[in-house]
């Protein structure tokens, strides 16, 4: 009987192991607000004073303090560690408010973050200072990244768009109002038309035009034609197209002029133009030139790109770039255009040399982040974030088809620009049907 007992126990304990080991795979969510949270608050909890004190974020105290709790008090002067303000446990994680004492900063904070994590046992751990004097621990309980699904109270807004999951299980916001000219680079097959498409999917949901330059003959962005405004499929094309978005812009800054405003966010809402997102698919095409008659129409395509890229934030016209590398390799020009695109992610590279392009002048730190994202993660990026840091991001999967359905459904929100309507692709009864250009 003592053996059955013994048996079935044994049974039980190796059922549930397995069960928490199943879960911990395929459920990670469940798996963590059930164990790994409980586990890991208490763990913070009990090990919070002694694990700032070994990681050095404890300063000692001021001297009416230690006279108080020598004299008053009269227990033994502790040094003394940042305050807990705030506790709260999500479903990816911890999230701790702590209010820093004089003499520690932020980046104390920040250089700790390894001892931290490995401290509290946690996948990791972003820093983000919330107000002066206070930062938030934003810990993360398991790989986020490994199947990425959106919070569900991501959506677009303004001029922002989530568009993939941050390793802290927050949704990563390309917004435009922040960085208004961005730049994706990555390897082949790293992820960067995935990235596109997340983009083009929340955006097509906004007030917006859109103009896409795709001069792989429209393979990529011929699809989402009932939401474009424009759409350039060969370099000639996207010559002309460049040439009238400069022109728009000088008569928006005539616009403002008149009405005494610095951006068109200024202007009445009934004066206002529409924005404009100009997404160009493979950047590599419009540089570079085969025949010695080709360089006068990229030097203009690329003067065109560089005036945008240096002025049309005010007017609302922004450029999103996207290449495989973007250095002084594709020819003149080059460097300074990519001087002005801040909003950088960078997917896994094929050599450093390429991380360093896309990440060295704005977010120096994240170049090595860059060379280690691994071939079996595609749309796995570094992305900058406004003010110099940066994070890891993964955008989730979506289909060609499925982002093509949004665009027909938000076709209604195409905005009457007339300087455009010389570029809008001719949507065809096929979506997968190549447009061609309306002359
Ligand atoms: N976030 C993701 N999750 C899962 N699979 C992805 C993700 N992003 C991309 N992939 C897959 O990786 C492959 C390459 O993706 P994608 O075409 O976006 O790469 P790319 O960088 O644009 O490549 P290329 O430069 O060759 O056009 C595709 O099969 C795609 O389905």
């Amino acid at each position: 009987m003592a053996d059955l007992t013994m048996w079935l126990e044994a049974t039980a304990a190796v059922a549930g192991a397995g069960g928490l080991g199943y879960a911990k795979y395929r459920a990670p969510r469940v798996y963590w607000s059930l164990v790994g949270l409980p586990a890991t608050w208490g763990r913070f909890t009990f090990s919070y004073r002694s694990t700032m004190d070994v990681c050095g974020l404890t300063v000692q105290p001021s001297g009416l303090r230690a006279f108080m709790a020598r004299n008053v008090a009269r227990r033994e002067v502790q040094p003394v560690a940042p305050k807990i303000r705030r506790v709260r446990g999500t479903s990816t994680g911890l999230r701790v408010t702590l209010r820093l004492p004089a003499g520690l900063e932020p980046a104390d904070v920040i250089a700790s973050t390894e001892r931290l994590r490995h401290a509290w046992g946690v996948h990791a751990i972003r820093v983000v200072v919330t107000k002066p004097g206070f930062v938030e621990l934003r810990m993360t309980g398991y790989d986020v990244l490994r199947r990425v699904r959106m919070p569900r109270k991501a959506q677009p807004h303004g001029m922002a768009v989530p568009v993939a999951l941050r390793d802290d299980g927050t949704a990563f916001e390309r917004d435009y109002l922040k960085a208004p000219m961005g730049l994706t680079l990555g390897a082949n097959s790293s992820g960067k038309s995935m990235y596109q498409r997340n983009l083009i999917k929340g955006l097509a949901q906004l007030p917006v035009a859109l103009v896409g330059m795709d001069c792989k003959r429209g393979v990529e962005q011929s699809a989402f034609a009932p939401r474009l405004s424009a759409l350039a499929t060969t370099p000639d094309d996207a010559a002309s197209l460049a040439d009238v978005l400069v022109t728009e812009m000088e008569d928006r800054f005539d616009l403002l002029h008149l009405y005494g405003a610095s951006d068109i966010w200024e202007l009445p809402e009934d004066l206002r133009p529409a924005p404009v997102v100009v997404l160009v698919d493979e950047i590599a095409e419009l540089f570079l030139i085969s025949r010695k008659e080709d360089e006068e129409r990229r030097t203009r395509i690329v003067t065109a790109l560089i005036r945008l890229a240096q002025m049309a934030r005010a007017v609302g016209i922004y450029l999103e770039i996207c290449g495989q590398r973007f250095g002084s390799d594709l020819g003149k020009g080059a460097t300074m255009l990519r001087a002005q695109l801040t909003g950088r992610v960078v997917h896994r590279v094929n050599d450093k040399e390429t991380a360093e392009m896309g990440l060295k002048d704005v977010a120096p730190t994240a170049v090595p982040a860059a060379c280690v994202i691994p071939a079996n993660r595609p749309g796995t990026a570094v992305a900058t974030d406004a003010g110099g840091g940066w994070c890891r991001i993964r955008t989730p999967q979506v289909s060609r088809e499925e982002v093509a359905e949004v665009c027909r459904d938000f076709e209604h929100l195409v905005p009457d620009l007339p300087f455009l309507a010389p570029f809008r692709p001719r949507v065809s009864a096929s979506p997968a049907a190549a447009p061609s250009l309306v002359k």
